[in-house]
């Protein structure tokens, strides 16, 4: 037994010894699977086409097997195999007449399909086309954010395809992009466009001044660059320089920016008016766009969105030329009205200090209220975006998650409403003692007992010395192979905290209800020097033993969470998914439709901060059960697993194996300064 247990942790746990075998695992084999970037790279170019990953799938496997895994005949000419086989399975085969194909050539899925090609190496997010004055317009945005550790970083982008034969553009000066691969006609045969390469920096330039047309280079200030092939494709990108909206800049979503300047239009006639001009248009496309990312309820929800930071976003010292003048007075016109109306709105939520040369945003409450206690946010160490996330208290069901809570569900043995007061202080321990073998897990002063605290230490950091149980159809493995999942390697049978709950007659002073009553400690948010991002630390000493606080997110079916990796862009810096796997041992078979996580990417709390050490890590993650009397949904609750002295930075052993090679995602670089990091390779290096 013994035996078996230890080969089968070798392979994740080899040198790992445990902590986040279980959460560790989380991201990791989730976010593996889904980011075979083979995958990935087929599923968002039929996105493009507006076919979702579920419906390229069966059609993709089919093709893996016709083709022997031979991946490069499916991605040849930008996916056209995958694209004519989806077409032909579920539109029942190609055309047959020639009247059809020449329709087809002009139909916005045609048009759709070669922007595809076109789009080849990007992994945009696509908008359908909209029609503005005839034009018919199909967008695209790449999202090249800057990845906030300093430097230039990249521009956002919109990609922009306009179909018209009429259209006045056309007669300008262009660029040309030549296409990446050659368009089918409908006998299949490859048709070569004769597209007519002008010199790659000739672009078509928007004064910001007066409205007129030139040419000149392509560079970062460009307003738009136009390109079109002799289809009658012409593509337009809207460029927006990362300079002007660094801290405060917020990728709006494109179809709020086009519906925002449709409104516009719509309100003050201009688009039937005889000033309207597609060019004009276009331009206020993209000052629409910066101003929306930089100032607007259109962005995605914020920690930052409610009180906007006042960044220095246009050092006037780094811009340079016309146009970056031109649009940083008109940033800096943005940013002194909102300085002036509203300056109230800063007072409570954050203090800034410009110092000249470092911007040291203060973020006096990111809970906004939710939780008993304030967490500030600060920034000592330079410039970094602010996290952008909506703060949660509570997990929160994201769709499909089957979490049953109903008092109904719970027995008489599962809780105790004979008792009163505090059920520590009984001198018979009361039914919500019995999972933890007839003895609460916490100490009258609230702290783990030392033995059971011991006992989730023992088995984080050596779990071959505890019993492990073998589900039958490991979700895990699953995730790694859908087609032939290896078998179940294991699955730590973990100690669970059990607290009263309503049904219980205690009140809620009671001992035995620490995690529900939230986050007492006084927290802290803050960059880390050691370049891991945002951390979390403490601003006063802990005990052994203390709850810090709950790791909160939304609850999400493996599934869900599969369905949301791949529609991420896949350049996230960092993760924030764990899944709830300690009770996945005991069901026969889990499907991953049952299989549950937390997702604290867009929705969570403060814990979504806690950065990883190897092996003596401060805290420990404990499950803990509440509000349903089976395991298959918990609590996710950090202890420290010593004192904590203030402003000590809070971490938790992922449990990540370094030293795996083969693991489809490459962990990130471990800085945690532990003398026993397992992060070998970064170490030497
Ligand atoms: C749950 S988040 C922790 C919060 C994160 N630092 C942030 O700024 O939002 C996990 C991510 O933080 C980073 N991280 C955590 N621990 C780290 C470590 N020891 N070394 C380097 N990066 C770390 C990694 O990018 C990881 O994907």
């Amino acid at each position: 037994m013994f035996h078996q247990k230890k080969s089968c942790l070798s392979r994740y746990c080899n040198t790992k010894v445990g902590s986040f075998s279980e959460l560790g695992r989380l991201a990791f084999w989730v976010l593996g699977m889904a980011r075979n970037p083979r995958v990935i790279a087929a599923f968002n170019a039929m996105k493009r086409l507006d076919i979702p990953p579920e419906k390229v799938k069966p059609v993709l496997k089919k093709l893996l097997v016709l083709y022997n895994m031979n991946w490069d005949l499916i991605e040849d000419g930008n996916y056209r195999t995958l694209v004519d086989a989806y077409f032909e399975l579920n539109e029942g085969g190609g055309t047959s007449s020639k009247d059809e194909v020449e329709d087809d050539e002009r139909s916005p899925k045609r048009v759709k399909q070669q922007s595809v090609v076109e789009g080849k190496g990007k992994e945009p997010i696509s908008c359908d086309g909209d029609v503005v004055a005839g034009v018919d317009i199909d967008v695209d945005v790449d999202d090249y954010v800057d990845d906030g550790d300093g430097g230039g970083g990249d521009d956002a982008v919109c990609n922009v395809t306009i179909t018209s034969t009429d259209n006045p553009m056309l007669d300008q000066p262009i660029t040309v992009i030549p296409p990446l691969a050659h368009p089918r006609s409908s006998n299949g045969s490859t048709v070569k466009p004769s597209v007519k390469v002008l010199p790659p920096h000739y672009v078509l330039l928007c004064d910001d001044n007066d409205n007129s047309v030139g040419t000149g280079h392509t560079s970062h200030e460009t307003d738009f660059d136009i390109a079109s092939s002799s289809l009658g494709e012409v593509k337009i990108l809207l460029n927006c320089d990362s300079s002007l909206y660094q801290m405060n800049f917020c990728i709006p979503k494109l179809d709020s920016v086009l519906k925002y300047v449709e409104d516009k239009y719509l309100r003050s006639g201009k688009i039937v008016g005889p000033q309207f001009s597609v060019r004009m248009l276009l331009k206020d496309l993209c000052e629409s766009y910066l101003r929306l990312g930089t100032n607007s309820p259109h962005r995605s929800a914020t920690v930052n969105s409610s009180s906007d930071a006042v960044i220095d976003v246009h050092d006037a010292s780094r811009i340079t030329g016309p146009k970056k003048r031109a649009f940083a007075v008109r940033t800096s016109e943005t940013d002194s009205n909102r300085k002036g109306s509203g300056s109230s709105r800063h007072t409570n939520s954050r203090n800034l200090v410009h110092d000249g040369n470092r911007a040291f945003c203060n973020v006096l409450d990111i809970t906004k209220g939710a939780e008993k206690v304030k967490i500030s946010l600060v920034n000592e160490v330079g410039s970094e975006q602010l996290p952008k996330f909506n703060y949660i208290p509570h997990n929160i069901i994201y769709q499909n998650a089957n979490v049953n809570i109903s008092l109904a569900r719970i027995a008489d043995e599962d809780c105790c409403s004979d008792c009163s007061g505090d059920c520590l202080s009984s001198s018979i321990t009361c039914a919500c003692a019995r999972e933890t073998g007839g003895e609460f897990a916490y100490s009258p002063q609230g702290l783990l007992k030392e033995e059971f605290l011991s006992a989730c230490i023992s088995m984080k950091r050596a779990p071959q010395d505890h019993h492990f149980v073998y589900c039958q159809y490991c979700p895990l493995e699953r995730m790694k192979n859908e087609d032939m999942p290896e078998r179940c390697k294991g699955h730590l049978v973990r100690k669970f905290i059990k607290e009263c709950w309503r049904k219980c007659g205690c009140d809620m002073q009671c001992g035995n209800r620490v995690v529900q009553r939230g986050i007492t400690r006084k927290l802290q948010v803050f960059l880390t020097p050691e370049g891991k991002g945002w951390g979390i630390r403490t601003l006063e000493d802990i005990p052994k033993g203390a709850f810090i606080c709950e790791y909160i997110g939304e609850v999400l079916t493996n599934m869900e969470l599969y369905y949301r990796i791949l529609q991420s862009s896949g350049n996230e810096r960092h993760t924030y998914p764990v899944t709830l796997d300690a009770d996945w041992g005991s069901e026969v078979v889990l499907k991953d439709e049952e299989a549950l996580c937390l997702d604290a990417t867009c929705h969570g709390n403060v814990a979504r901060f806690i950065n990883h050490r190897c092996f003596d890590s401060n805290l420990i993650d404990v499950p803990v059960e509440v509000e349903t009397p089976d395991r298959h949904y918990y609590h996710l609750a950090f202890f420290t697993t010593k004192k904590v002295r203030a402003f000590q930075e809070l971490t938790w052993d992922y449990g990540i194996d370094f030293a795996d090679e083969n693991h489809p995602i490459r962990a990130f670089q471990c800085r945690c300064g532990s003398e026993v990091c397992r992060d070998k390779k970064h170490k030497r290096s």
